[in-house]
């Protein structure tokens, strides 16, 4: 009688713990296939990093903006407004509202370090955000690159 249980019982266990084992396979399955995706999708291709350089160096002036930022609109006030530079002389992507903003935003990161907009260069050199474009006009430095770059 006794044996009988017991074995009932080994049964039952030996069930279980295939059950379990099943179920956490399963679910190591499902992160890895996360993780793999998760990864691919913040990977930026070459081709766009590529076509983000190309845009820089072949701009005299480049700003990656957004519609909505704040340090966006101060960069732009300067530039259009105080500094009185024509709209057609600064290469403007505005990264929220143009088609793949998101992945040439990626590339910028990539390519100087900086996620945040605005994003500068002015004759291909990296300046910053808009800190460092405000740093540089009170230092007196600002007018003379930018008379450079629409020379
Ligand atoms: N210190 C920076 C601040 C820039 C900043 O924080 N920009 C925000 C938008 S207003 C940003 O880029 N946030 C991340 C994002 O939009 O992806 C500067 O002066 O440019």
């Amino acid at each position: 009688m006794f044996e009988l249980l017991d074995i009932k019982y080994l049964a039952v266990s030996v069930i279980v713990i295939a059950i379990l084992k099943n179920v956490l396979l399963k679910e190591q399955k499902t992160t890895t296939k996360t993780r793999i995706s998760n990864t691919q999708s913040e990977m930026v291709s070459a081709a766009v990093i590529q076509n983000v350089k190309k845009a820089i160096s072949s701009s005299k002036i480049f700003v990656a903006h957004k519609s909505y930022c704040p340090y966006c609109h101060a960069t732009l006030n300067t530039l259009l407004k105080d500094k009185k530079i024509p709209e057609s002389k600064i290469n403007l992507l505005e990264l929220d509202t143009m088609k793949d903003g998101a992945e040439v935003q990626d590339a910028l990161a990539e390519i100087s370090g900086q996620r945040t907009v605005p994003n500068i260069y002015i004759l291909g050199k990296h300046i910053g955000g808009n800190s460092e474009l405000q740093q540089l006009d009170k230092e007196g430095k600002l007018d003379e690159l930018l008379k450079e770059a629409l020379a």
